[in-house]
């Protein structure tokens, strides 16, 4: 049977996309979404998404890593499968839709994608850095000279020495000049580095807020594959209206024989 896919990406972080609604995508076979994402043998992806018909919303995003198991939220994606109910049709400017840590607002104009992020309650500290979860988990680190930081070996070292076998995914974080922040992130389940992390890019934000290191509800975010802005309200600790905003593309259609 010939399936088409489509392939996204925002701000670098790349999406094998499928049009689930008639349910016909095979999705416990974990090595064949693995081998859908793999960059040599397959179309190659940090991830692949479908998209599901929910009966309370306007659609169900389904999410796996690249390893071919499904994760927790992704935030690029959700913003890349917001890109994608508008192109097919399903949506106009503003949707809600459902995932695996709830329900979401979004809304588009043009290429640009405002996702609405879970609430945050706890942010907790861990030697030289801060945990937390924005729909999943994310360990934030400031360190210094990020552009020659071994992302790859500390995010691995962390991932597994501290997170264990669930694991966390692992961000490096470096204010810039313009009191913004860069950030790279070690990706748990493609377990290597991506070029964006939606919920790292937002966990970051809050916890450049919470230690203080800027005092702006609206925080831009410079990843490698592109730049992010993250607005939040505050309360008591309670971080709440967290919207995650940036640029989602169409790259590609294709099909697949299987
Ligand atoms: N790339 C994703 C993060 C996926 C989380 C995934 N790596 C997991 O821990 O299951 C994002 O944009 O938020």
């Amino acid at each position: 049977m010939k399936y088409t896919f489509y392939k996204y990406q925002g701000t670098g972080n790349d999406f094998v996309m499928f049009d689930n609604r008639k349910n016909e995508f095979p999705k416990d076979d974990v090595s064949l979404v693995a081998s859908i994402c793999d960059r040599k043998f397959g179309v190659g992806s940090d991830g692949l998404i479908l998209l599901e018909d929910d009966e309370k919303t306007d659609f169900k995003m389904v999410y796996f890593n690249s390893d071919g198991r499904e994760g927790s939220m992704c935030g690029n994606g959700g913003r890349c499968i917001v890109a994608f109910a508008y192109f097919l049709g399903i949506i106009r400017n503003k949707t809600v839709f459902i995932a695996v840590d709830g329900l979401h607002e979004a809304s588009i104009e043009g290429d640009v994608v405002s996702l609405k992020m879970t609430d945050v309650q706890e942010i907790s500290k861990k030697q030289n850095a801060l945990y937390l979860n924005t729909g999943s988990p994310h360990h934030v680190q400031l360190v210094k000279e990020l552009k020659s930081f071994n992302v790859f070996k500390e995010g691995a070292r962390l991932r597994y020495g501290v997170y264990g076998e669930k694991g966390s995914n692992i961000n490096f974080v470096e204010q810039n000049e313009s009191g913004g922040f860069d950030i790279r992130t070690y990706e748990r389940g493609v377990e290597d580095e991506t070029l964006s992390c939606g919920t790292g890019v937002t966990a970051v934000a809050l916890s450049m807020y919470h230690m203080g290191k800027t005092k702006k509800k609206i925080v831009p975010i410079k990843a490698v594959g592109g730049n992010l802005e993250v607005s939040f309200d505050e309360q008591n600790g309670l971080y709440s209206n967290i919207y995650l905003k940036g640029e989602a593309k169409q790259v590609f259609k294709g099909e697949l024989t299987w």
